[in-house]
């Protein structure tokens, strides 16, 4: 695994007074490109944690997927739905297991209680992760961008070490905050701020964080489905659920991109939106797609937690008959 929070520490060490955002910036590690799996929680069929796949998954993302980042314990984790005793073995397992074989692992540490998103972090930090991510608070939503960064900046406190991701999925949390609004001036308060998750559908205010981002921030897109669009805005990367298993094609995409190759690169992406066209009919949620993942890996990922329901073996089973079709090379 590729530590970087070193450059961190050399800061906390040679740090004499306050430091200017421009100088910080200077001492933060290089950005984060490329794929990011965005990974599942592996279960027992009784709903328990099911560390020991967490090892052969690592292996399945980085020898059949050539993914060599993974985003932990978020949307496609199911984080929210789980303790946060259980978010930290999980945590632990995937920082032990990724060692040597991934080279960021990513810890999503958003909670509705800002206390247990300090005490994840904190604990980030010391399981070795090489970054957080957080989420808005969905409950009492912060109505201001100012009281999110507020927010922000007390969790990124608790792991000084580590690059910080401002994590954004609307849909999800129910924030209207725009993330261009949100990272208005927060690296002047979380020094460890490196980047942006973007999980929205909004390509301007995308553009807009890109626009107003410094050259060591990471742009991250989410929306796997339309990457090509964010690419051109100008994404360094992506996080994402179907890097688990279009990890390969996807590297394709990235390539045909960075080659000029526009015409292959929207081949490429028509693809994957046409398997999401086929499996939205059957309401793909992360159920769905664990269990895909489940039958495409051969990892046995369990079920997911509720309120989550399984999904039916034959959606699963037409999801992926699908995906032999349009992807017979994966
Ligand atoms: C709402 C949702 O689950 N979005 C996914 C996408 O990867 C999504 O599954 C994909 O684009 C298919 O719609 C990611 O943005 C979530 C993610 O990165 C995470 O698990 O934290």
């Amino acid at each position: 695994m590729k530590r970087i929070t070193s450059n961190f520490d050399t800061m906390s060490t040679l740090q004499t007074g306050p430091v200017s955002p421009t100088e910080m910036a200077s001492r933060l590690p290089v950005q984060l490109t490329g794929l990011v799996a965005a990974t599942f929680t592996p279960l027992t069929s009784e709903g328990e944690l099911d560390l020991s796949v967490i090892g052969p998954y690592v292996d399945y993302l980085a020898e059949r997927q050539g993914v060599r980042n993974i985003f932990v314990n978020g949307t496609t984790g199911e984080g929210m739905s789980l303790s946060v005793e259980e978010r930290k073995r999980t945590a632990e397992e995937w920082c032990l297991r990724a060692r040597g074989k991934m080279d960021n692992v990513i810890v999503h540490v958003g909670c509705l209680s800002i206390k247990d998103s300090k005490d994840l972090a904190h604990h980030a930090e010391t399981a070795g992760a090489d970054g957080i991510g957080v989420i808005s608070p969905s409950f009492f939503k912060p109505k201001t961008a100012d009281a999110l960064r507020s927010y922000l900046k007390e969790v990124a406190s608790a792991a000084p070490t580590l690059p910080f991701y401002y994590y954004h999925i609307p849909a999800l949390t129910g924030s209207n905050l725009l993330a261009s609004d949100v990272c208005k001036g927060l690296e002047a308060l979380v020094p460890t701020f490196s980047g942006v998750k973007f999980s929205g559908t909004d390509l301007m205010d995308f553009g807009q964080c890109v626009r107003h981002s410094q050259a060591h921030q990471s742009l991250l897109y989410g929306v796997d489905e339309q990457l090509l669009a964010a690419l051109a805005f100008g994404a360094n990367g992506a996080v994402g659920s179907l890097y688990n298993y279009l990890g390969s094609h996807f590297n394709k995409l990235l390539m045909a991109f960075a080659q000029g190759d526009l015409v292959g690169a929207r081949a490429l992406q028509f693809s994957v939106q046409d398997l999401l066209a086929f499996a939205s009919k059957y309401g793909f949620d992360v159920a769905v797609n664990k269990q895909l993942m489940s039958d495409l890996s051969g990892l046995s990922l369990g079920p997911p937690r509720l309120p989550l329901v399984p999904c039916r073996p034959e959606t699963a089973a037409a999801v992926a008959q699908k995906y032999r079709q349009i992807f017979p090379e994966a």
